[in-house]
């Protein structure tokens, strides 16, 4: 085991669920290191316990009390509730990771007063099978050694990068929302294949197929993206066809303008709540 101590969940929603499936299904820590607590939906505790076999509590002291690193779960809008009954319940002993977008590591400092180590961390949901793209960043009071703990933990659920607090609004915009683009890709190579007369019992399945080979190929065999898109498209042909319908209705650009726009909705989070929080 990586650590002994216990890992608080705050939160127990979609994000935390994909991040608890790959700690206990890689062994990284025993299911009773783990204590989940959530508002106030009893059926999702339960849920979780029986499907993982993790410690659930409605106390979030008690879990807080309990743990050696917390890590905060819910949505961006509940910091400000959280934080004040976290106001004297963590302490600098205690690691507190934030998985929220957009809230930054000198917020949370400054919102709980004490020097505690924080590590801001944005996963994706790809956590649930180990392929997350996951970024860290640790805020003024985290030691070389919390980083690589923090590192090492998160490994389980896929590549771990760190990188500086200013860029992480940006790899929210690619990476933790990422997988939300390629879903809607598929979504609509699916219509497509319907509305053009594939049988509709195998559209979804030659959909996913090509995206997952598709993501194989640019994993396994490691070539650039450019290289394999040249290698599919041969000088006249249906690719080149498709790529030009794609080209001529903005779909190249439109993936940088969901960046962008994801990237300045993080910024916009923070300033929500910052702005009106930070003296
Ligand atoms: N869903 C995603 O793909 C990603 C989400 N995130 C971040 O993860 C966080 C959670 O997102 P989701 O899991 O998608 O949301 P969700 O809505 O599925 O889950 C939120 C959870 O927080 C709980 N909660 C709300 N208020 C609470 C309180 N006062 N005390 C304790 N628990 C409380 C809810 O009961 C629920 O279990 C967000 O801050 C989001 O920015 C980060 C990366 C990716
Ligand atoms: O949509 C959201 O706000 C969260 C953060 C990144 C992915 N999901």
């Amino acid at each position: 085991m990586l650590t002994n101590e216990m890992i608080a969940f705050i939160g127990a929603g979609s994000m935390a669920e994909a991040m608890i499936a790959g700690l206990v299904k890689n062994k990284i820590v025993a299911p009773e290191q783990i204590i989940v607590t959530n508002k106030s939906n009893k059926d999702r505790r339960d849920a979780l316990q029986e499907k993982y076999g993790v410690l659930v509590t409605e106390n979030m002291n008690f879990a807080v009390k309990e743990a050696g690193i917390v890590i905060l779960a819910m949505k961006p809008k509940d910091i400000a509730s959280i934080t004040e009954k976290l106001r004297g319940q963590v302490t600098e002993k205690h690691v507190l990771m934030s998985v929220l977008a957009g809230i930054s590591t000198p917020f949370l400092e400054t919102e709980l007063g004490i020097e505690i180590p924080v590590i801001r961390v944005m996963p994706n949901t790809s956590s649930m099978v180990g392929a997350s793209a996951t970024a860290i960043t640790g805020g003024n009071f985290v030691t070389m050694p919390q980083i690589w703990m923090a590192k090492q933990l998160l490994s389980a659920i896929g590549q771990v990068y760190v990188i500086e607090e200013d860029e992480m609004d940006v790899f929210t915009g690619v990476a933790g929302s990422g997988p939300a683009y390629f879903y809607k890709l598929v979504e609509h190579l699916q219509k497509a294949a319907e509305e053009s007369g594939l049988d509709p019992a195998i559209c979804q399945d030659v959909a996913v197929q090509t995206i997952v080979g598709a993501a194989k190929m640019l994993e396994e065999t490691n070539k650039a993206p450019v290289t394999l898109r040249e290698n599919v498209t041969s000088p006249n042909g249906t690719t080149e066809a498709g790529l030009n319908a794609l080209q001529k209705v903005g779909g190249c650009t439109a993936i940088e303008e969901a960046v962008k726009g994801a990237t300045q909705r993080s910024k916009q989070l923070r300033s929500e709540f910052e702005a009106v929080r930070i003296k």
